[in-house]
């Protein structure tokens, strides 16, 4: 089947947060000034929601649902959600999920919030690697628990976790360490991190005995031909694992506020139960469960039109903006570039974000927002018509260049 991902879709007046919330969330303080591209118009390459349509085998499932008239009171009482789940899981990743170890949750970000104060003691302390997407580190200033860092290593493009980093860290008594949130894949570096990576993380938390969560939500957004390791598999039997997955980044249904987290251990599991609410929209849970029964032609299809901006991209980057480093990420659609070669250019500006609004009309999130270890880097989501990609790219080469 043929879907076209070069549409142009308006998204102006339906209370989109890429659209109208980011002059709030990126430019507080400038939120009410004009800027130079108000008349002309921004190109919105920063939160992760992408600009094509959300699968039509979901929109029918939505539109289905809406045909039965009444929308109650909803929870997931049909075993044909668990084994669409199930399906997918096993068939995508060799992943054998327990169901009755799953709770809903609107998003994984209030997840990683609610899970916190349920797994750790108030003088205990978060770890995260950097450069980290900020609702980790939010998980733990919400809780008031300390959140200490473990810097990726930037090895050309190419990140790795330092393990000693990590292993001394979560060793030394003074940290209080017990919980390490994994992002798997990593967001914003794009990494997918291999067995062997995982098994040594896997095997430092053992040894210490610390919580993990694997934050896998990008897991189905890997460039074609590279496989996904779940921390589910990598740690069978590991009561403190657990897992946050969703469908809302594969199939462009961030707004459907429906999320998937396992909890092992049964006392946790039975404290969240107790605690959270688990009634959803009769409309969120028919979408998600048609894109994991049906919506899989259009994600391998998707992939390629991601393959493919990521590969133009490389090339405008590697012949008109000579100076920037980027390496196409392994996942996600997010590209992490490093522009510190052209950081004269930034003048006055406050950071990248900022010059970029202000001088091609190009709305991105830039390394600072990353909580430590980007700066001097911007953070493009490319998940968006080739056309409006190209357009991008052209106007933040003039603004560097000219
Ligand atoms: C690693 C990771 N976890 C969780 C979420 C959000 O989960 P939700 O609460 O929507 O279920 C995102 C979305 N990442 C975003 C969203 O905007 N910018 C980003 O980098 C993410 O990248």
């Amino acid at each position: 089947m043929q879907y076209d991902f070069d549409e142009m879709i308006d998204r102006e007046n339906t209370n989109s947060v890429s659209v109208d919330g980011w002059r709030a969330r990126i430019f507080k303080r400038h939120q009410h000034e004009h800027f130079p591209f108000d008349d002309i118009g921004y190109i919105r390459m920063w939160v992760a929601d992408m600009d094509f349509a959300t699968p039509e085998v979901v929109l029918d499932a939505i539109r289905d649902r809406l045909n039965k008239r009444i929308l109650g009171y909803t929870q997931v009482y049909e075993q044909k959600y668990y084994d669409v789940l199930q399906s997918w899981f096993q068939r995508r990743y060799g992943v054998t999920i327990d169901t009755s170890k799953m709770v809903f949750s609107p998003g994984v970000v209030p997840a990683l919030k609610q899970l916190v104060p349920l797994i750790m003691k108030d003088d205990e302390s978060i770890l995260i690697s950097t450069p980290s997407y900020t609702p980790f580190k939010v998980a733990g200033d919400y809780n008031q628990r300390r959140v200490l860092y473990s810097a990726l290593v930037n090895h050309n493009g190419y990140y790795e976790m330092d393990f000693a980093d990590l292993e001394a860290k979560i060793a030394d008594p003074q940290n209080h360490i017990s919980l390490f949130i994994l992002c798997n894949p990593h967001n914003p570096t794009g990494r997918v991190w291999s067995e062997e990576e995982l098994t040594r993380l896997a095997q430092i938390c053992v040894k210490y005995d610390i919580w993990i969560i694997a934050d896998e939500i990008h897991c189905d957004l890997l460039r074609s031909g590279l496989q996904h390791h779940s921390m589910a598999n990598i740690m069978p039997d590991y009561q403190k694992l657990i897992l946050c997955t969703a469908p809302s980044k594969t199939f462009n249904l961030a707004g459907n506020l429906v999320s998937h987290i396992f909890i092992r251990d049964s006392s946790v599991l039975a404290r969240w139960k107790n605690r959270y609410a688990d009634m959803h929209s009769p409309l969120s849970v028919a979408a998600a469960q048609a894109a994991y029964e049906k919506g899989e032609d259009w994600l391998e299809a998707l992939k390629r039109y991601l393959d493919d901006n990521l590969a133009f991209m490389a090339e405008f980057v590697q012949t008109k903006l000579p100076l920037a480093k980027f390496t196409k990420p392994e996942a996600t659609y997010l590209a992490w570039v490093d522009l510190t070669a052209y950081q004269q250019r930034l003048g006055e500006a406050e950071g990248w974000a900022f010059f970029f609004a202000k001088n091609a009309g190009v709305v991105l999130e830039d390394g600072p927002m990353f909580v430590d270890n980007g700066q001097g880097f911007v953070r493009l989501n490319i998940a968006c018509p080739r056309s409006v990609l190209g357009k991008a790219l052209e106007r933040m080469a003039e603004a560097l260049i000219d």
